[in-house]
């Protein structure tokens, strides 16, 4: 056997490469592509694979090279799986993709596979026969043959085996003959499509001039066909949405493919709605929520080029796209877009790699964007389109700082003098009020009055925070959790447990208190526990069933609430402490995303922001409303220290069953760190989560300067340390997260 009939393929598991497989000879080599589909022998399993080739990896970085085995010793493939091979840029996605975030590639595989993962075993989708183009005097023509090819002749669809031997009393071998040679070929049945075409112009909005020619530069970008990068950054309440609804329209009207990222799908029905009323019908969408069925049906539709539009969360990037036109982000600052377990990625940026490996326009949309976006933009690395004015004339709110130093909340209250008058007056006069705190449950702390014990996890370094709606003490990072206990636990003191600090469920009883006719509605994710159960309490506020909606974080994302006026902020400082390199930036977009839910339709809205730090920069950035200039002064503190934008991060996370064990795979990884000019390592220290799900952790940090890969230096650091199975070593490039 020529040594060209084995072949690399990859397995959905975590894998370093590829495995060669024989090619056996009743299976046609040339049809063997890479991408194709195939069930291979693995140990005793049948499991399904994708053909592999090698690819370009990111700048500096090449993967060790597996050598063939000897030949006996390769196993044969079993079969090919009837559906359309991986299109070559996903293949190249995800090496990129592994190689960038230092995985195996069989893991990034298996999110590209995720649509069908049952697909081997339980799940072979119905194919049948079609004529093919060899000519029929290739063969001899049996009566028995003759029936089949003038029957399937001139059918556009295939019909199966069972069918054939049914209708035209043939056997099943006459059938298999005329397929072994060539006359008839396998297709995979004709399914209902469930995705409506988008009609782009189905109700086309009358556009501001300013929205105008942002949505003019963004079509004539998709109609390019090329590779950019546009920021879209417009005032909260815009109309981002309906410019770049544009640019989907000429890409719906060029027949490409759409490919929408939102941070939370199940927080966007009212982006559902919209989207339908602009095009006509819904878009197809990819999230954790989804059925199998629907996952199966949805990834099939994409790879047949079925599907035009598909708004998804993250992984919705992996999907096998063949003619994908267009990427939109959309609220790109969001770092819910940075994948935290598993692979760890940033949707964003691999949206970006996508874009450029599918040679297509990618559109970053955000009212407050990051910085790392900003800085390309200021670099003229991306375009940037900017919506100075809100739709329909109405104007940005007023942010005004409550200090909480002149103006305190009675003792035990949380609420200052000044948010309860203004929020009197705004329910008095039929509007609605939100307060914003990103806390859930009741408290977060519980102390012991008598002993000041702190009640706390006992598998990780957090506090139990009281839940009342429920009567438990729960960690927000396990699911551990146990009763409100009547006393202390350490000294028995009775009726001793006090609770400390307000968390949304003890603002709630406060405002119930205090404004007694208002009808609350409470949004955090332990009230909306479905998108079914989002869906309404949006509509609740629609429809003003509501006027004082008290909510956690999912009431800053997006949301338009015409009859909103006055969003009250209970802690403002809440995201300030902490040694995260963006606290700022994080507060001040979050922050400013909530006062933008304020005034956006008829009646001029107020953001009252409650602080103990009125003079901190990002209180008087939200007063003044100039997010740029507090960005660019934000790069130029980074830029002195190589921080990003300006560097890049690698986090490595060190965790073990015992304090030792991680303590010391840190330590001899802090004693082989990397020593080159323009690389510094900083730690190894516990991690601020020292534990963890009863995981003991250590963090370390590689800082380079911007030219430098970080990757093979991870590679070769990595290598240095052996470490047991029982310890983890867990690398996040472009760390968001520092817990
Ligand atoms: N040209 C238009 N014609 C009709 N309605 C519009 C138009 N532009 C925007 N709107 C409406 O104005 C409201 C605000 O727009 P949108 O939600 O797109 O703003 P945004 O820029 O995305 O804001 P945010 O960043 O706060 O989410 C929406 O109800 C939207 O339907
Ligand atoms: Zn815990």
């Amino acid at each position: 056997m020529p040594p060209s009939h084995i072949l690399p393929v990859l397995l959905p598991y975590p894998f370093k490469e590829p495995f060669y497989y024989q090619v056996p000879p009743e299976l046609e080599y040339e049809s063997l592509r890479p991408g194709t589909l195939i069930i291979v022998p693995l140990g005793s399993r049948e499991e399904m694979g994708v053909i592999w080739e090698k690819h370009s990896l990111p700048k500096g970085i090449s993967l060790p090279e597996e050598k063939p085995k000897k030949i006996n010793k390769i196993k044969s493939i079993i079969s090919i799986l009837p559906i359309p091979p991986l299109p070559t840029i996903l293949l190249e996605f995800i090496d990129w993709v592994a190689a960038y975030t230092i995985s195996p590639p069989g893991l990034v595989l298996a999110i590209a596979l995720r649509g069908i993962q049952t697909y081997a075993s339980t799940n072979v989708p119905k194919s049948g026969w079609i004529l093919s183009d060899t000519p029929i005097d290739t063969i001899r023509v049996t009566p028995a043959r003759e029936k089949i090819i003038q029957f399937l002749k001139d059918k556009e669809n295939p019909f199966t085996t069972g069918f054939l031997t049914d209708a035209l009393q043939v056997s099943s071998s006459v059938i298999q003959g005329l397929a072994k040679a060539g006359i008839i070929e396998e297709k995979l049945l004709p399914y209902h499509c469930p995705f409506l075409e988008p009609d782009p112009s189905f109700h086309i909005p009358l556009l501001s001039d300013e929205q105008q020619e942002a949505a003019n530069f963004l079509s004539v970008k998709v109609k390019e066909q090329q590779f950019s990068v546009t920021l879209l950054q417009g005032v909260t309440g815009s109309g981002k949405t309906e410019v770049y609804m544009q640019a989907i329209a000429t890409c719906i009207e060029q027949r490409q493919q759409v490919l929408i990222l939102l941070p939370e799908i199940a927080l966007s029905s009212q982006w559902i709605e919209r989207f339908e009323k602009r095009f006509g019908v819904k878009p197809a969408l990819w999230h954790s929520d989804l059925t199998n069925k629907q996952r199966k049906l949805t990834w099939q539709a994409v790879i047949n080029n079925e599907v035009s539009v598909l708004v998804g969360a993250r992984s919705a990037l992996f999907l096998p796209f063949t003619h994908l036109g267009l990427i939109i982000i959309d609220e790109e600052h969001e770092t819910s877009f940075k994948q935290e377990e598993g692979i760890i990625y940033h949707a964003r940026d691999m949206a970006i790699v996508r874009a450029r490996l599918s040679n297509c326009p990618a559109v970053l949309v955000s009212a407050t964007p990051s910085l790392e976006t900003l800085t390309n933009a200021y670099h003229q690395k991306y375009h940037h389109l900017t919506l100075t004015a809100r739709h329909g004339g109405a104007s940005m709110p007023d942010v005004q700082v409550v200090d909480l130093r002149a103006t305190p909340p009675h003792r035990g209250l949380f609420l200052s003098p000044p948010l309860i008058i203004a929020t009197q007056q705004r329910l008095e006069k039929g509007e609605q009020v939100l307060y914003f705190l990103n806390r859930r449950g009741y408290a977060p702390l519980t102390l012991c009055r008598a002993c000041g014990h702190r009640l706390e996890c006992p598998h990780c370094s957090a506090w139990l925070v009281e839940h009342r709606r429920t009567q438990r003490l729960v960690c927000h990072h396990c699911e551990y959790f146990i009763p409100i206990p009547k006393e202390c636990p350490y000294c028995d003191a009775p009726d001793s447990m006090v609770p400390i600090g307000p968390g949304i469920e003890r603002i709630t009883e406060e405002a119930r208190a205090t404004f007694p006719d208002a009808k609350i509605l409470v949004m955090s994710s332990d009230s909306l526990t479905s998108p079914k159960a989002t869906a309404e309490a949006i509509r609740q506020i629609d429809q003003k069933e509501v006027n004082l909606i008290i909510g956690t974080q999912i009431v800053a994302k997006g949301w338009h609430f015409p009859f909103l006026t006055l969003v009250g902020v209970i802690d403002a400082d809440l995201g300030l402490s902490g040694a995260d390199l963006r606290a700022s930036e994080k507060t001040l977009q979050l922050l400013h995303q909530v006062g933008g839910r304020a005034g956006r339709a008829h009646s001029a809205g107020i953001v009252m922001l409650q602080s103990y730090l009125a003079d901190h920069p990002v209180m008087e950035t939200l007063v003044k409303g100039d997010f740029n200039e507090f960005m660019l002064q934000e790069a130029a503190e980074r830029q002195m220290g190589f921080w990003p934008p300006y560097g890049r991060l690698a986090a490595i996370i060190v965790s073990a069953d015992t304090s030792d064990e991680a303590m010391q795979i840190a330590y001899e990884l802090g004693q082989n760190a990397p020593q080159m000019e323009g690389v510094i390592v900083l730690g190894p220290a516990p991690a601020p989560l020292a534990l963890l799900r009863n995981r003991y952790r250590q963090r370390l940090l590689l800082r380079t300067q911007k030219h430098i890969a970080i990757q093979p230096i991870l590679h070769q650091w990595l290598s240095s340390v052996k470490a047991k199975k029982s310890v983890k070593i867990d690398v996040d490039i472009d760390p968001i997260s520092f817990l």
